[in-house]
């Protein structure tokens, strides 16, 4: 009884001293990756939903890439290919599947071509008992042209998911909507109670800064390739589709850049674009689904308009992702 009592006490001057000369600083940025859409094979070929692979994912995404937020439904969960029934399904899923793996943080996007779908999308993810926070791109084929439409097109959306927090998803690569971010986010603080900052996946880092020196709201990072000099500007977290599969190399990208090790933080960016480089001539969303395929997680098919790597193709993939070591990160 004795010795454990003096192992205990031990153990405790122990972890006095490592907290003393060691503090923790708790980092709140956050890797987000925006997650892919589960499809198996139908008969038509155009791919079905598939949710039952979602409890596998949530917990791949937890126990091998150490992610415990999600942002559902984007980009590269080609949000714009799915029904709105399949898009709430899916959500739907993600809450069921978060409790397994001791809880998840849930950004669902909500965004969509008619503000009558962005806004019942918005209320649905509000009306589920699990989702943290919303984000909406713009439509794309009828466009919003000036800050003014773009916040009146906002607005509504923000007060169907009230009381939970919005944030605009700039993605003008995808949307051909480049309205200047730093004005929206002056507007839209001012006139939405519950707008929180921008998702930004662009490469003009000068309105980025501009927009984090306003410091009004968080910007959230959206180009993997330079998610360090995100950080650098100011970004408060960072949502991208390869965290899905690279978010031990990112984490590490992360840690060296906040503990001041800025050589080191190069160096694993340098691997993150070098990943981003090597996938990118074989297809963005079918490509990254291929290499989760490749690390035992098979997420099934992609849907027209966008296909899957052939066999050839994806055998090629992997020898390429050989050659730069990836499976050894
Ligand atoms: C255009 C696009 O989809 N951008 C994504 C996020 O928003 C990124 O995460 C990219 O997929 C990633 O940076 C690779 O290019
Ligand atoms: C990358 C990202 O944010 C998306 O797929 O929506």
């Amino acid at each position: 009884m004795d010795r454990i009592f003096a192992s205990l006490m031990n153990l405790r001057s122990i972890v006095t001293f490592l907290v003393f000369f060691f503090p923790l600083t708790v980092s709140s940025f956050d890797l987000i990756p925006a997650v892919f859409t589960p499809f198996s094979e139908d008969e038509i070929g155009i791919g079905k939903l598939d949710t039952s692979k979602v409890i596998d994912y949530a917990k791949f995404l937890k126990q091998k890439q150490n992610i415990s937020s999600v942002f559902v439904g984007g980009t590269n969960g080609e949000s714009l290919s799915l029904t709105l029934e399949e898009r709430k399904t899916l959500l739907e899923a993600w809450v069921e599947a978060a409790p397994s793996i001791g809880g998840m943080t849930i950004i669902s996007h909500v965004g969509a071509e008619s503000i009558v779908d962005a806004i019942a999308l918005a209320s649905h993810a509000k009306s589920l008992d699990g989702v943290a926070s919303v984000a909406a791109m713009p439509p794309t084929f009828f466009r919003p042209s000036s800050v003014s439409e773009l916040v009146a097109w906002f607005s509504p959306i923000a007060e169907a998911a009230y009381p939970l927090t919005i944030k605009y998803y700039h993605i003008p690569s995808m949307t051909n909507v480049a309205i200047d971010m730093d004005e929206f986010l002056v507007a839209a603080s001012s006139a939405i109670p519950n707008f929180t900052g921008i998702k930004y996946t662009d490469t003009d880092l000068y309105t980025f800064t501009k927009c984090v020196s306003l410091g009004v709201g968080e910007m959230f990072y959206g180009k993997d390739e330079t998610l360090t000099s995100g950080m650098l500007l100011g970004a408060t977290s960072a949502v991208g589709s390869t965290y899905s599969f690279l978010a031990p190399t990112a984490w590490s990208a992360v840690h060296a850049w906040e503990s001041g090790n800025v050589k080191s933080a190069q160096e694993y960016q340098g691997k993150i674009t070098l990943l981003i480089n090597t996938m990118l001539p074989y297809g963005g969303i079918p490509a990254q689904k291929a290499i989760v395929k490749m690390m035992g997680l098979d997420l099934g098919n992609v849907r027209l308009p966008l296909t899957a790597l052939e066999e050839d193709q994806e055998a090629n993939l992997k020898k390429d992702l050989n050659a730069i070591g990836f499976f050894d990160w």
